[in-house]
């Protein structure tokens, strides 16, 4: 898909295709839409993540909260979405071993006790022991670290969901 393509989507056509660019919150690409023309794909990178920077804090928690567990009870009960499924799915963690799945469990519970949001990671650039690595080490993190760090993720995430839609070299993105 090319800009001009993107550039000529009505609203319905743009929130359907771009719409989990950041997972679960189509609002944020009914927002860009508003945007357009897009001059290229960095542009259009640029307004999803401008809006996601130009959040109060509330809302960019709210973003993080729309994450689903990594190796979670969506992943169990197969509610994933697609994309979030395919990620999960490649980084291993769809057939994690009891004991490495309650043990992911248990963190991601403390995680979210001492920060109030899930921990978000691009699981396309990890794997199963690599996820539990980052998951303890930024445990230990300062809140507003935190925050910036897990931001970050959601928009490596966002950068390589784009870069798929466009089939674009995500290096490039
Ligand atoms: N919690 C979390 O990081 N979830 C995600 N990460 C990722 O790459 N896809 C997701 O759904």
């Amino acid at each position: 898909m090319d800009i001009e393509k993107v550039n000529s989507m009505d609203f319905g056509e743009f929130v359907d295709v771009f719409g989990n660019v950041i997972e679960r919150c189509p609002l944020i690409a009914a927002a860009v839409w508003s945007q357009r023309p897009f001059s290229d794909l960095e542009d259009l990178k640029k307004h999803f993540f401008a809006f996601i920077d130009a959040l109060p804090q509330s809302g960019q928690e709210g973003i993080l909260r729309c994450h689903p567990d990594l190796a979670g009870s969506e992943l169990r009960r197969g509610t994933l979405t697609a994309e979030s499924q395919r990620e999960q799915s490649g980084a291993g963690l769809t057939t994690l071993g009891a004991d490495e799945r309650l043990r992911l469990e248990e963190l991601n519970a403390r995680y979210r006790a001492r920060f109030g949001f899930p921990f978000v990671l691009a699981a396309r650039f990890s794997d199963r022991a690599a996820a539990s690595r980052e998951l303890e080490r930024r445990l230990l993190c300062p809140s507003a670290q935190e925050l910036r760090t897990a931001l970050g993720e959601v928009k490596k995430i966002g950068s390589l969901r784009l870069a798929d839609l466009l089939r674009a070299d995500p290096a490039k993105l």
